[in-house]
């Protein structure tokens, strides 16, 4: 499902990461661990072709991405992969519910209201549909954000950090929500964490 090998990359003012080769298949799940500033995050934006190699290949539902142009990449992202950012990003003059609405059109999938609701209320967030994001707290917007990434059922799900601005309670519901998406709809997923119930339930890791 996602297959990468021998990634390579480096900003104009650090040293070059190199990455290990990631493989998940459908229905898998795999930690992504490692120390602030080993590349974590670099290395998801890699994986979802948000970020271009200077080496190495990345490979998901057998496309690989240096074959897609900018556009293509763009259109694949949107239908195929859920991405969890550590900082949510919405449109500040629409609702929580009226971004993931949003969202899903640009996706190109009708919108699921029935499905949009069962995700609000698994991350025990329906009571905010209508709030602006700015009036919710972070945590909140981050229970948005996971929803968003999982509004058209993805075959990959890339997740950096989905609960870390989170408590116990809401943290162990997002990882039950994800695993059950993984579980469900045999999506593939790679999270970056430091939930120790989350590594508890997911044996599979990658350390940089
Ligand atoms: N756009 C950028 N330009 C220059 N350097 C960057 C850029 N983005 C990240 N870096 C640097 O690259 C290194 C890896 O960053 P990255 O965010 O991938 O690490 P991380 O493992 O996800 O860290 P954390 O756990 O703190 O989120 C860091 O030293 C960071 O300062």
């Amino acid at each position: 499902m996602l297959q990468s090998s021998e990634l390579k990359y480096s900003y104009p003012t650090t040293e070059t990461f190199s990455f290990p080769d990631i493989g998940i298949n459908k229905g898998e799940a795999a930690l992504l661990l490692g120390p602030s500033g080993s590349g974590k995050s670099t290395l998801l934006h890699l994986l979802a072709g948000l970020l271009s190699a200077q080496s190495g290949s990345v490979s998901i539902m057998g496309t690989d991405l240096k074959r897609m142009g900018e556009r293509e990449k763009e259109k694949f992202r949107a239908q195929h992969i859920g991405l969890v950012f550590q900082r949510p990003f919405f449109l500040p003059y629409l609702n929580l519910e009226e971004n993931l609405q949003l969202s899903a059109r640009y996706q190109g999938s009708k919108v699921d209201q029935d499905w949009i609701n069962h995700l609000f209320e698994q991350l025990q967030i329906s009571h905010l549909k209508f709030k602006k994001p700015a009036d919710c707290s972070l945590g909140e917007q981050q229970r948005a954000s996971i929803a968003r990434s999982l509004l058209q059922k993805p075959a990959l799900i890339l997740a950096d950090e989905p609960s870390s601005a989170l408590d116990d309670h809401n943290a162990s519901k997002v990882g039950e929500l994800l695993l059950s998406v993984v579980e469900n709809f045999e999506s593939a997923l790679l999270v970056v964490t430091h939930d120790q119930r989350l590594k508890d339930r997911i044996p599979k890791s990658y350390s940089l």
